[in-house]
């Protein structure tokens, strides 16, 4: 049973007990690798990460077969300021596009065997418009935060998270900005394909936003109702569930980071059970996977978000623990050790 939260103080103090991973069974994951027939480190990063989701899933010989991807899709009250290459209205179609399996994410989904799962968060009421009040009120962010904690399914034993909400890449250079100080620009880029001029525009309006609520804004929380949007509360919420089920995640691009970013905030030991997927092509990726200490899987210049560059991911993990617990050991094979 996962533990209950009904404001932000329950969801800080959940976030604050959030558990470790086996340390038993990542020790007999370390022993076992050692004893797999390569030379030692030949399967470079691979066997780092079948060791570290070993730890995470207490089994010393585990592998990925209930892989979840689930899409959260709001909108945002701060596209009236004109901080998007679309119009709002593509939220909502897109969803409808998820639904019917047409997007990138569904095909990327599918190639990669993971569940996929939509979740739209009342598209019908967008958030506030951040630069003249907080986007959420408590009530609405831990509303949004329960939904994405319900969203994970008990017998994944990896979760995908992504996003779909216009505007949505303005919300998470705002939350940069609170989060890690530096200027707008620092943070700001094109999403969908501003030219230059939108992005001096957008930079603006990030500046304008944080420098309203700056007064408010004691940690990640705080930045996520004043700055933040449904689905990107949800998949922090989503993060955090998984990390109670010890549900190992990979982390899609900037939006879904500055999700992750919110927690780490609050607990800086928060995102242990997650990895970078892919880094993306929006300009304050590297900048914010650096801040949270993450070394990307691939870099393939994805700029889509939607979960696209971590379900990628899924197939480079799933193959490190093929290799991990389905390889002979040297004894098994009758192979002479070094
Ligand atoms: C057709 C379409 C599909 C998308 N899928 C993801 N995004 C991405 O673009 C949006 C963020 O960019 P911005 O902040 O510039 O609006 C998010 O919805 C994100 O998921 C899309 C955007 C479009 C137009
Ligand atoms: O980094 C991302 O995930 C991203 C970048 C631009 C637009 N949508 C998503």
């Amino acid at each position: 049973m996962l533990p209950e939260f009904n404001d932000l103080d329950q969801f800080r103090a959940v976030l604050a007990g959030a558990p470790e991973p086996d340390t038993a069974a990542r020790a007999g994951a370390e022993a076992h690798n050692s004893a797999l027939t390569k030379p030692p480190g030949a399967l470079g990063r691979l066997e780092e990460l079948a060791i570290w989701y070993a730890g995470w899933r207490g089994e010393a010989r585990p592998q990925i077969v209930a892989p979840q991807v689930i899409v959260f899709a709001g909108n945002h009250g701060v596209t009236a300021q004109g901080i998007s290459a679309f119009p709002a209205d593509v939220t909502v179609q897109m969803v409808a596009n998820f639904k019917a399996g047409g997007a990138a994410i569904n095909q990327l989904a599918q190639a990669a065997g993971a569940q996929m799962d939509v979740v739209a968060l009342e598209l019908d009421r967008p958030t506030a418009d951040f630069t003249q009040g907080p986007a959420m009120t408590k009530a609405e962010l831990v509303t949004a935060l329960r939904a994405g904690w319900a969203a994970v399914d008990r017998d994944a034993d990896l979760l995908v998270v992504g996003e779909m909400g216009i505007g949505n890449t303005t919300s998470a250079a705002a939350l940069c900005r609170a989060l890690y100080g530096g200027t707008a620009e620092d943070w700001t880029g094109p999403g969908t394909g501003l030219d230059a001029a939108g992005v001096a525009h957008k930079a603006r309006i990030v500046e304008q936003a944080v420098a309203l609520h700056k007064s408010q804004i004691h940690d990640g929380l705080d930045a996520l109702a004043c700055l933040g949007g449904r689905e990107i509360a949800a998949m922090s919420g989503a993060i955090a569930a998984a990390r109670m089920r010890r549900i190992p995640v990979l982390l899609d691009g900037f939006i879904c980071c500055a999700a992750a970013a919110c927690l780490a905030s609050v607990n800086a030991r928060a995102l242990d059970h997650a990895l970078a997927g892919h880094q993306s092509a929006e300009f304050a990726h590297p900048a914010l996977l650096a801040r949270l200490g993450l070394d990307p899987l691939l870099s393939l210049g994805m700029r889509l978000g939607e979960g696209s560059g971590a379900a990628l991911a899924i197939p480079v993990l799933r193959g490190a623990l093929a290799c991990h617990s389905g390889m002979a050991t040297f004894a098994e094979a009758g192979i002479s050790a070094g």
